[in-house]
Formats: C-alpha cells, structure tokens, sequence
C-alpha cells in the first residue's frame, strides 16, 4: 500500500505540489492486490532498482528557472505529476479484466500503432485475455448494429503500418448514460478511450459517472490530436507525422510557384483551433513567405497587409509561398446566416475554406492593382493527406510508450487520468486537467518570432 499512502501527499518534498491521482480506491474499500505479473516475465527484470516505479516518482512541470532569482517563488507552486510506469502491486487479476478500446473524433497518424499496442501490452505484459474493440467511437458502445470485436496480438500485428483506425471513428453520439449502461453491461472495467479534446471531456463525464455509480471500472484517456492541441502533454502522438507529411505540399507549391510567372503557391494545412501544423512545417520547410495561422490575426489590404507584403515579395523574388491554417482568418470570411450556425456532428464550428477565399481575394487585388501582368496562384489543399497515414518510426514509439503507460496505470488502479509526455517523461495527469487545457501557439514566444525571421512577414498590427 506504500504506493496509494503517498498519492495525495504534499509533503514528499516541499517544494512539490504533486497533482493527486483518482484511484479505484478513493470510493471502493477493500479492493484486492495482486503481485504484479511482471514479476515473473522473463524479460523484465523487476528485481532491478528502479524497475517499479512508486508513487514518490514524479515529473516536474516546470523544468526552467532563472537561478539569478533568489529563492525562486514560483517553486512553491511547482506542479508535478505521478510518473508513469509499472507499480509492484496492480488493482486487477489480468484473468478478470475485460478491457475496452475506443477510437473516437479526426483521424490522426498512430491511432493503429496505440490499439495494437493496447492489445499486445495488456495480452504479453499482464496475460490479458479479454480485449474488445468498439467500432465507430462513443456511438459504438450503446448502439445495436456496432458489434465489438475481440482483438488479440495475432489480429493486431500489423496494424501500426495502417493509417486511420481500424476500429473506426466518428463525431457526435456521445449519450453518457447510454454509454455508461453500455460499459456495465458488457462486463467491462478497463476502458482506454484515445480522442481529441472533446473526447477526452467526454471521457471525464464517463469517469465521473462511475464513481457517481461506485463502480470498479478504471477509465483512461490517450489523447490523440493531429492538430496538437490538447495542453500539459509535450506533443500529441501523430503530430510530428502530419508535419512530415505536410511539408510535401509546402513543396510542391515551391516548385509551382518557382515555375511560373509571378507564382504564388498557398497550402492550406488542418489546424482548427491551433496553428501548430502550419507553424512547425513552415519552420521545417524555409520556403515559406507567410504563415497564417489563427493565434495571429490577420488583413490583406493597405499598410502592413498581406496584399503589400506578397507584391514586394513577387518584385523581389518573382514567387512567394503561403501556408495557411484552415482555422485562420475565418471572421474575414463572409458568412451566411446559415453558415453561421453550421457544426459537425460533435458542435464544432464548421469553418469555411480560408484557402479558396484567400486564393479568389489574390486574384481580385492582382486584377486591380497590377491590370494586364500575370498572377498565377497554385491552391494546394492537402487535407485529410498528412492525418490519414500511418505513423512514422518517431511517432510509432510514442504510441508504444504511451499505450504501456497507460496500461501500467489501469492495472495499478489508478482511474480518470491520462497517459502522456511532459518533459520528455511519460506521466500520469488528471483527465480533467488535461480535459480543460488548451494548446495555443504562443505567439509571444522565441518560436513565432522565429517564424517571422524564415519567413520575413509583416506581424499584422495595424499602427
Ligand atoms: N464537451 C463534451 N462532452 C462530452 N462529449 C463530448 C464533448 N465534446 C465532444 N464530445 C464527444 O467526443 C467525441 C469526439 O469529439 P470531437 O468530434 O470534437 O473530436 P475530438 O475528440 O475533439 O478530436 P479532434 O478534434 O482531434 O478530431 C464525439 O463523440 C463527441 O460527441
Ligand atoms: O472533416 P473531419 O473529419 O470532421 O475533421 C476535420 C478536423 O479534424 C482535425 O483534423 C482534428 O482532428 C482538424 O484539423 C480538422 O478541422
Ligand atoms: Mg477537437
């Protein structure tokens, strides 16, 4: 018990906050241990210093200070996080456990690699027998015509080479008591939900209706976005994929533009919320002239616009290259009463195509300004291309790591929490913290400024 004993306690070091952990335990008494089955893998060494990992383990949030403070105060306030990884004693007798795996929102690189990884961590670590998958995400858990399959190793083996999820996904249907019945119904009490921000709100509601019915079900989170938008975790898994990805688009418009005369190439690249994709592959490419992202409002006409900035580009270079998030410059965009109000299945705003609008908008100032002289403008929209493939090598680990921790977590009772990076350690966060924390580009920060010197674009504050 020496583990549970520490999970709430503050005073492990003075210094640290450690964020307390819901466990099976906080409303069930009485639960039974077991002897890890790592124990007796022969490939672990669990007799190892080190090999376990208790509840004194922890990430720090905060990794960076400034030592010429003195006594800094902000290391009162230090946060820190349960640090993931297999316990001495589990929660769970692996001949007992009948766990479920969702796959829910976007697609994103890697969402195969963490199914199989589930399957195969929970099969070859803990002997784990009863997998189900449940097809087309939350819906799939109530509704009739949606059949959970059983996965085992030999079903999964391949399934980190295949982009998507086998499993497939969907938007919207989440009906929390039909969900909750659901789970009860089929015996499950390990759910492992991998989503977006709004799953993982989802996966909050599900929690709290657990304990609301004191059942011994534990519910883990494994947030996927490709949008990289969910807070607290490093990165999500599949981010640095789509990036990779994306940069063939970025290319491409390169050559177009370079090819023709006074060329532009614009990329519209996914980014709802956040920018992240457009920002990073712009960094990584170099060719960019401008990159438009929705942390970062802003105007195409007069003094410091978009239109000044691309006609000294096009005199000085003869192209230029724009990238531009699909969740950029949307209230510039004209909108219809109707358009207003549309979403998708899950609420989401639907956004207009800021790509289409930019690339009409171009040509309209072109025609305008500069009557009679060329302007070809190459609209390169690649979409569902850099989340619809599958993971690549670093992503792959990721998904590995991630779907162990999560693993190791349930089986050692630990409920309501998400498995992820912080700081490059793989860490144990509430769910409702990371349920609530958003990810913005930080457009104050050395890496915006880095992109304004790649790219030389104007900041877009009218003064
Ligand atoms: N606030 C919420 N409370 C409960 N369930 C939610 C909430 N928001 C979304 N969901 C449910 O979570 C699932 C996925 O949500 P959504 O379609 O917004 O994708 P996501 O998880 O945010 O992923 P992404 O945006 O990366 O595609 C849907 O079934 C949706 O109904
Ligand atoms: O067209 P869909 O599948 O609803 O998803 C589009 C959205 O999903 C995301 O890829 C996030 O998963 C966003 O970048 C994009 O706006
Ligand atoms: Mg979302």
């Amino acid at each position: 018990m020496a583990d549970l004993d520490l999970k709430n306690n503050n005073t492990i070091s003075p210094v640290v906050n450690l964020q307390t952990l819901p466990h099976l335990t906080d409303y069930l008494q009485n639960l039974q241990t077991f002897t890890n089955p790592l124990h007796n893998n022969q490939f672990y060494h669990p007799s190892d210093h080190g090999f376990y990992i208790s509840s004194s383990d922890v990430i720090l949030r905060q990794i960076l200070y400034n030592l010429a403070v003195p006594a800094p105060p902000q290391l009162d306030q230090q946060l820190a996080y349960h640090r993931a990884g297999p316990r001495q004693q589990t929660y769970f007798d692996p001949s007992c456990v009948k766990a479920a795996i969702v796959t829910c929102g976007g697609l994103c690189p890697g969402m195969n690699t963490v199914i199989r990884e589930l399957v195969v961590g929970l099969s070859e670590l803990y002997g784990v027998t009863q997998i189900f998958g449940v097809p087309a995400g939350y819906r799939g858990f109530y509704t009739d015509e949606h059949v959970h399959v059983q996965l085992y190793p030999k079903l999964v083996h391949n399934w980190h080479k295949k982009g998507g999820t086998v499993l497939a996904t969907s938007r919207g249907g989440f009906n929390l008591h039909k969900i909750v019945d659901a789970i009860q119904h089929q015996g499950y009490n390990q759910v492992y939900i991998i989503g977006g921000d709004g799953t993982m709100r989802g996966a909050v509601d599900i929690y709290q209706e657990v304990v609301r019915r004191k059942l011994n079900i534990s519910i883990n989170g494994i947030p996927k976005t490709v949008d990289n938008d969910v807070g607290i975790i490093d990165k999500s898994f599949g981010f640095q994929t789509a990036v990779e990805t994306a940069q063939q688009a970025i290319n491409a418009a390169h050559v177009e533009a370079e090819s023709a005369v006074n060329g532009i190439g614009l990329v519209k690249l996914m980014g709802r919320n956040t920018g992240h994709i457009a920002l990073h592959a712009t960094l990584s490419s170099r060719d960019v002239d401008c990159c438009l992202i929705p942390e970062n409002s802003f105007y195409l006409e007069g003094e410091g616009g978009m239109f000044e900035f691309l006609g000294e580009r096009l005199k000085k270079n003869g192209h230029a290259v724009v990238v531009v998030a699909e969740g950029a410059g949307q209230e510039l965009i004209p909108r219809s009463a109707a358009q207003k109000e549309e979403r998708d299945e899950s609420g989401n705003l639907s956004f207009l195509d800021v790509g289409g609008w930019l690339k009409s908008e171009l040509k309209h100032w072109w025609d305008r300004d500069h009557p009679g002289e060329l302007l070809t403008v190459k609209y390169i929209d690649p979409t569902y291309m850099i989340r619809a493939v599958p993971a690549n090598a670093t992503d792959n680990l990721y998904c590995t790591l991630v779907a162990h921790s999560a693993i190791h977590g349930v089986m050692a009772g630990y409920t309501g929490f998400v498995s992820g990076p912080v700081n490059g350690n793989y860490a144990y966060i509430p769910l409702e913290e990371v349920a609530q924390a958003k990810n913005p580009v930080n457009t104050k920060d050395h890496k915006w400024a880095w992109v304004r010197t790649v790219t030389n674009q104007p900041d877009f504050v009218k003064g």
